[in-house]
C-alpha cells in the first residue's frame, strides 16, 4: 500500500437526538483534534438548526461550512454529500451511520488499495466501574470490520475526559481577576450585580426544585442572582412568576433579594466563561456537567433522565467518586443534595442547601483540586489519538 495516498482525515458522525449534548460533545472534540493535533476533521451533523444554538455563527442552510478548522457537513439518510474513507471514523453515541458510509468502508476493507478507517463508537460518559472493562473492546462486524467501543471515563483505564490543553490556564487567568466576571456580566447586559453578590447559573431540565430554591433565595440575607439561559429551566419557574413563560433574553426580574436574569445562549467558549464566573452552577446532561467540573466551582448535576431510573445509578457512581476526598459530613450533604435535586425531593433539597452552604471552604478547595485528579494526567483527545495509533 502506498502510504502517501492513505487519507489522513477523520470523520465524526453525530445525530442530534434531543437537546445539545450529542452535538456539544462532538463539537468540542472536533475543535480540539483540529487545533491540538492539526487533524483534518469532518464533523457530520444531521440537525444544523440545533447546532446553531451553541454555534450562533453557523448557517443552518449550508450543507458544508468551516469553523475552528473543522469542516462541518450536513448528513441525512441517504447521504447526499460524498463520503471517502479517512484514517478514523467516529460514530458518536451509536448513531446509525448512513448505508453509503458502511458500504464505502466495507469496500475499503475488501480492497488491497486502501486501509479502512479505524472505526470507533464514542460512548456516553459514566463513572460506573464496568466502564474500565468495556473501554476499547472491539466488536466484529458481518463484513469482517472491527468497531471499537470508546468509553470516556474518570480513571486511567478508560478513554478519559474531554479537556483542552490550555483550558485550566485560561480559567485560572480569568478567575484571578474579578473584573473579568463583572465585564462578562456587563457584556451580557446583566445589571445590578455587585462583586460580593452570590451568582448562580441555571442550565437544567424541568424540575420543581428550581421553584423551591428560588423561593428560598427570595428571602435570603444577601443578594442572589440567578443567571438562566433561555431554555427548559424556565418552564419550571413560570409557576413562581408567570411572566417567565414568555421571557426573552435580556429581561430581568426582581423577587425580594433574588434577581432572575434571562440570558441568550452563547457559543461554548462563552458558556465556559459563564461557568467560571458564577459561584455555583446548576448543570445537566453530559457536556455542561463536565464543564462545570472544569470551572472549579461547586455545582449541582441535573442528570439526563433514563428509563427505569438508570440515571440514578450513574449519578451515585459519580458522586461516590467525586466525594471520595471530601470530609464525610460534607460528602453526605452534597450527595443528599444532588439526589434530592434529581428526585424532585424539594424538602430534602432545601434542608441540605441550608445546612451545607455549597460555597463552603472544603467544597471550594475540592472543586479546585478535582479537575486535576479527574483527568489522570491525560485527556480524552490525547488518549484517543494514542488508541488510534495502537489499533
Ligand atoms: C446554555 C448553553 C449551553 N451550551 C452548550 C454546552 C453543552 O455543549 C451543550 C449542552 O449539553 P449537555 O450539557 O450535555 O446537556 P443537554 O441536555 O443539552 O444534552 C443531553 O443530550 C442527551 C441526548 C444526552 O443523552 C445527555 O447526556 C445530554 O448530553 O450546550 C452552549 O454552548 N451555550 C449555552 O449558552
Amino acid at each position: 500500500m502506498d502510504n502517501n495516498s492513505t487519507p489522513q482525515h477523520w470523520d465524526i458522525f453525530c445525530a442530534v437526538v434531543d437537546n445539545y449534548g450529542d452535538i456539544g460533545v462532538t463539537w468540542r472534540l472536533a475543535k480540539q483534534l483540529a487545533a491540538e493535533y492539526q487533524l483534518e476533521i469532518n464533523l457530520w451533523v444531521d440537525d444544523l438548526h440545533s447546532f446553531s444554538h451553541i454555534l450562533p455563527s453557523l448557517n443552518p442552510t449550508l450543507a458544508i461550512q468551516s469553523f475552528n478548522g473543522v469542516t462541518i457537513k450536513q448528513w441525512h439518510q441517504p447521504l447526499v454529500l460524498e463520503y471517502r474513507c479517512g484514517a478514523v471514523l467516529i460514530e458518536a453515541f451509536a448513531c446509525e451511520l448512513p448505508d453509503t458510509v458502511i458500504d464505502t468502508i466495507t469496500a475499503c476493507h475488501r480492497s488491497s488499495q486502501q486501509r479502512p478507517p479505524v472505526w470507533l463508537n464514542l460512548e456516553y460518559l459514566s463513572a460506573e466501574d464496568w466502564v474500565e472493562g468495556c473501554h476499547g473492546l472491539p466488536s466484529l462486524q458481518h463484513s469482517g470490520l472491527k468497531k471499537y467501543f470508546y468509553f470516556p471515563g474518570f480513571t486511567a483505564k478508560t478513554g478519559g475526559l474531554i479537556c483542552e490543553r490550555s483550558l485550566f490556564t485560561q480559567r485560572d487567568e480569568w478567575q484571578a481577576d474579578p473584573q473579568n466576571k463583572l465585564d462578562l456580566f456587563n457584556q451580557l447586559g446583566l445589571s445590578g450585580i455587585a462583586a460580593q453578590d452570590t451568582v448562580v447559573s441555571i442550565f437544567s431540565y424541568e424540575t420543581p426544585c428550581l421553584n423551591a430554591l428560588c423561593k428560598l433565595w427570595q428571602t435570603s440575607a444577601q443578594k442572589i442572582h440567578a443567571l438562566i439561559p433561555l431554555g427548559r429551566s424556565l418552564n419550571s419557574l413560570s409557576q413562581l412568576l408567570p411572566a417567565l413563560a414568555n421571557a426573552r433574553a435580556g429581561q430581568q426580574f426582581e423577587l425580594g433579594n433574588l434577581t432572575l436574569h434571562i440570558l441568550p445562549m452563547t457559543d461554548q467558549t462563552g458558556f465556559d466563561r459563564l461557568l467560571w464566573s458564577c459561584d455555583i452552577n446548576i448543570v445537566r446532561g453530559e457536556d455542561s456537567f463536565l464543564r462545570a467540573q472544569w470551572a472549579a466551582k461547586p455545582f449541582i448535576w441535573h442528570i439526563y433522565a433514563q428509563e427505569d431510573d438508570y440515571h440514578l445509578i450513574k449519578l451515585r457512581a459519580f458522586l461516590q467518586l467525586y466525594c471520595h476526598n471530601l470530609p464525610p459530613e460534607i460528602a453526605k450533604g452534597y450527595t443528599a443534595l444532588n439526589l434530592a435535586f434529581n428526585q424532585d425531593d424539594t424538602t430534602t433539597l432545601i434542608e441540605q442547601w441550608q445546612t451545607l452552604n455549597l460555597a463552603n471552604r472544603p467544597m471550594m478547595r475540592h472543586a479546585k483540586q478535582w479537575p486535576i485528579d479527574a483527568l489522570n494526567d491525560t485527556d480524552l483527545a490525547s488518549r484517543l489519538v494514542q488508541f488510534v495509533k495502537n489499533s
